[in-house]
């Protein structure tokens, strides 16, 4: 594909060569059976960005220079020559963006975070005309759905299970938010969602034909054939429905009246699950013990949670979508889907400022107006949006003494799920089946599944497109859910030991449960993060994964929407309705643009009405 993405991807310079000397002795490490540099190494020398260079050595420094010269979009070979130079002359500065945003303009929305949510309503908003800024810590667009590369792999930092690609209705957002700035990716449907590995043999695969899918299971618990389909239907009533509507704010009464004139049964379906949650549903319909907790694994495979907690909304959009035609692979990786963005963003007058950490959201007279880096520069507009978890916004970029009670609520009502392990690898072609499902999910044990370590995630989208390795590999990426905690307070060495003996742990499992004898054996190449990995390169919190429940939740209704209870303050993504997911939060993205959009005369809106009915919904959903 000519996209300037898989160019960028395959960019020699890019910055995953930050770290190929690290990488090549990395593989001879992995060869040679011992422990070995990984990304979070990073972590460990302290170098938190640029501005800690001097702690680096200088052929190392000399290439993390070249690297992020390579890596800044659209700069002439002047300015990418000035930063290079102003990295090795300044070391100990933070190294600036030459053609850095100007700082006295007044921007409609200032974004912080170019995550799929932040990249979204930054494109949405941009094709409705607001002068949209977007300020990225990192050094490339995507947040936890962004890439790296290491000699020659083109790595997803997060899943490679993409949904929101199909072509027909609504709930296609991904293809929607790339039309809305021009842009189409060429993608590869799934053949199955996933291949679920199971306790006591029980295998099942959950095929991209709907009634194949409902065979197998059925196969598998005859008598549970009625409930199957029961509950299945459920979910289709809902995504149905989704599929019907123009998907937008909830937050904005014009729009949601006048989809309650032209779609009220959907409406009405949606109104009536809103306070739902999926495991009420399934037991509702099933009785059988270990298909109820089937139906818990469908969930926690992306929610993290079992069905109980799991509002049967997002379920009904996941459980259908994999059906409907959403799920495909993006050619040359998840990475290309926030470049394309990123892309298009710039292309409509939009701008966005890599290395562009924010470090405070300024108030003025009570309300949000603009935004402070580490490095002082300061950005006024007349919104202010966060892509950043609730947890760093309202915790880190505002004084915590001046928390809004809603979301002191929010913070007794959800919790942060854990983070993950993922072990990136790098695996001969011909130590796995040439007809492998693309993802798997690996429990020897039902009690576990919630646990440390208990449930293995894997992704291996080399069995779909080959042009993310280099000949005759696979990429392998393996991930498990674990917390922070057992990661903290370990010295350097300690903390790559373990890494290496959990991801050992780790593969002889996957060589016994999916079968792959000899994996550990074929991996030329790996890499480690731990949760510490994901919240230094993801600027999460603890790593965290999203907020999940603490209890048991009405459903949706729960959910704060992107208005916050400072004026002037958004905030956009997984910590926002509807939860976890690139195709959640791009739906949050789509509703935060129309709901800024409105409030800046953008998109038509009918104040009288406005403030009435969100002091409505706001009063409705504290008592929840
Ligand atoms: N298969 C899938 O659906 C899949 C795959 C990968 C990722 N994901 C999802 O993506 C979701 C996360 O998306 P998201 O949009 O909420 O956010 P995100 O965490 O992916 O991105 C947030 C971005 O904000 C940046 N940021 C944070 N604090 C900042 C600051 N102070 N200054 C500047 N930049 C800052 C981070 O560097 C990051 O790029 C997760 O829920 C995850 O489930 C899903
Ligand atoms: C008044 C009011 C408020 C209302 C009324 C009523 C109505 C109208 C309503 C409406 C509603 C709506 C619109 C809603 C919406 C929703 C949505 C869009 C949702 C979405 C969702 C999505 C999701 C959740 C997704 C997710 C995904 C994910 C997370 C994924 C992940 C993945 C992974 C992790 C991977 C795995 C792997 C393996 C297995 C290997």
């Amino acid at each position: 594909m000519a996209t300037s993405w898989t160019r960028l991807a395959k960019d020699p310079f890019s910055v995953a060569t930050f770290s190929s000397r690290r990488s090549t002795k990395s593989q001879r490490s992995v060869e040679a059976g011992c422990a070995k540099p990984c990304l979070s190494d990073w972590t460990q020398a302290g170098v938190s960005n640029v501005t800690g260079v001097k702690l680096l050595p200088l052929n190392t420094f000399l290439t993390n220079a070249i690297g992020l010269r390579q890596k800044l979009p659209k700069q002439s070979s002047k300015r990418r020559n000035d930063v290079a130079r102003m990295a090795v002359a300044a070391p100990s500065k933070p190294v600036q963006d030459v053609d850095a945003p100007e700082e006295n303009v007044l921007y409609d929305a200032v974004i912080i975070g170019s995550g799929m949510g932040g990249l979204v309503t930054a494109t949405q908003l941009a094709a409705k005309g607001a002068k949209v800024l977007l300020l990225e810590k990192y050094i490339v667009p995507g947040g936890s759905a962004a890439y790296f590369e290491r000699e020659g792999y083109t790595f997803d930092v997060g899943s490679s299970m993409m949904f929101g690609f199909g072509d027909q209705g609504t709930t296609n957002l991904l293809t929607r938010a790339l039309a809305a700035v021009g842009k189409k990716m060429e993608t590869i449907p799934d053949p199955a969602m996933v291949h679920y590995h199971l306790p006591d043999g029980l295998s099942v695969r959950v095929h991209r034909d709907y009634e194949e899918f409902i065979a197998e299971l059925t196969s598998k618990f005859p008598h549970e054939k009625e409930g199957i389909r029961k509950f299945y239907d459920d979910c289709w009533k809902i995504f149905n429905a989704l599929n019907s509507l123009d998907l937008k704010s909830l937050e904005e009464p014009r729009y949601l009246l006048g989809e309650f004139v032209k779609q009220p049964l959907a409406c009405l379906t949606l109104a009536y699950f809103l306070p739902v949650n999926t495991g009420d549903v399934a037991r509702k319909y099933i009785k059988d013990e270990t298909l109820l907790r089937f139906i818990d694994i469908e969930d926690y495979a992306w929610s993290t949670v079992p069905a109980s907690l799991t509002p049967m909304i997002n379920s009904g959009m996941v459980l259908c979508d994999r059906h409907y035609g959403g799920v495909r692979y993006p050619i040359g990786g998840v990475g290309g889907i926030a470049q394309t963005l990123a892309d298009g963003l710039e292309e409509l007058g939009g701008k966005i400022a890599y290395k562009a950490n924010v470090k405070r959201i300024l108030v003025e007279n009570g309300q949000a107006s603009g935004v402070r880096l580490t490095d002082g520069r300061e950005y006024k507009g007349k919104t202010i949006i966060s892509n950043a978890t609730r947890w760093d916004t309202f915790e880190k970029l505002l004084e915590p003494e001046n928390m809004p009670d809603a979301e002191k609520k929010f913070q007794t009502r959800y919790r942060k799920s854990p983070s993950f392990l993922s072990i990136h690898m790098g695996v001969r072609a011909d130590a796995l089946p040439d007809d492998s499902d693309v993802h798997h999910m690996v429990l020897e044990d039902w009690s576990k599944m919630e646990e440390s370590y208990g449930t293995i995630f894997v992704s291996m989208p080399t069995m779909l497109d080959k042009s993310v390795a280099p000949k005759d590999r696979h990429i392998v990426h393996a991930f498990t859910p674990c917390w922070i905690e057992e990661w903290e307070g370990l010295s350097p060495a300690d903390y790559r030991q373990k890494k290496e003996q959990v991801a050992d742990e780790i593969v002889d499992r996957l060589e016994k449960g999916l079968g792959f004898k000899g994996l550990r054996q074929a991996t030329v190449f790996r890499e480690v993060g731990t949760p510490r990995t994901h919240r230094k390169f993801l600027a999460r919190e603890d790593g965290t994964y999203g907020p999940v429940p603490s209890r048991r939740p009405l459903g949706l209704l729960g959910m704060p929407f992107n208005t916050t209870a400072l004026k002037g303050l958004y905030c956009v993504g997984d910590s926002c309705f509807p939860g976890q997911g690139v195709n959640a939060v791009a739906f949050s993205g789509m509703a935060c643009a129309h709901r800024v959009a409105a409030d800046i005369g953008l998109e038509k809106t009918i104040p009288v009405l406005d403030g009435a009915f969100n002091k409505l919904l706001s009063t409705v959903r504290d008592r929840v």
